[in-house]
């Protein structure tokens, strides 16, 4: 599968953010978002996500199938977590097992995944009641409960600890070596295996 954006223009609330940007990434490959606040990182992720409709240019998958929407196989792990506060860790996971990957074998994907981020003690304690790092790790575990070949990570170390940037990054090229595709924004550098950069920077509004 192949990512492809061509000559993209993003704006937000009538301001461009971004400016006649292309990209193509491969299967296997990672895409490295930098740039100052404010830069546009947030919102390119969004419109490869299919969030944001571009002002002009266009964003597809190529290899996924006909008329397959980069929302279809992607994950989006942003700033806004997603989590339900009321439901525990092991619901939340359940959630997003059965709404992003179906409803086959929920529960040893759910236990997995809470393995994998180091959660199995916190299964149980509504989602809510977790720490910053550990909410943080919850919204990353659905990387692991559902298969997509897309992961769009914004700035996805925030509140971790070193050991848990290390669980991610072994994530991460995990997902790569078996063929999956990511772009990740960040501000701090991550050990990635296959990973090009891109840094953004401010585009000036027309007079
Ligand atoms: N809904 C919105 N309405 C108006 N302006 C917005 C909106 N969302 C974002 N912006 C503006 O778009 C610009 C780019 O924001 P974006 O969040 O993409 O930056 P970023 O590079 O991800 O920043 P950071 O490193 O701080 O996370 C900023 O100037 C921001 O204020």
């Amino acid at each position: 599968m192949q990512l492809i954006a061509e000559n993209l223009v993003l704006e937000r609330g009538g301001r461009p953010v971004v400016s006649g940007l292309s990209l193509r990434l491969d299967a296997g490959s990672a895409i490295v978002l930098t740039g100052a606040n404010g830069s546009g990182k947030s919102t390119l992720l969004r419109a490869l996500a299919g969030y944001l409709k571009p002002t002009a240019g266009s964003v597809r998958v190529v290899g996924a199938g006909e008329d397959v929407e980069p929302g279809e196989v992607c994950h989006f792990v942003g700033h806004l977590d997603g989590i339900k506060t009321h439901l525990t860790a092991a619901e939340n996971l359940a959630f997003w097992a059965i709404y992003l990957g179906g409803g086959d074998n929920v529960a040893p994907r759910v236990e997995r995944a809470l393995a994998q981020f180091s959660l199995d003690a916190l299964a149980d304690i509504p989602a809510g009641y977790l720490s910053a790092g550990q909410k943080r790790r919850l919204g990353l575990a659905r990387l692991a409960v559902a298969p997509r070949s897309l992961w769009l990570l914004d700035e996805p170390t925030v509140s971790l600890d070193a050991t848990s940037v290390e669980v991610l990054v072994a994530a991460i090229n995990a997902h790569l070596t078996s063929g999956g595709l990511a772009v990740i924004a960040t501000h701090v550098p991550m050990a990635l295996a296959a990973a090009q950069s891109i840094r953004l920077g401010r585009v000036e509004a027309a007079a």
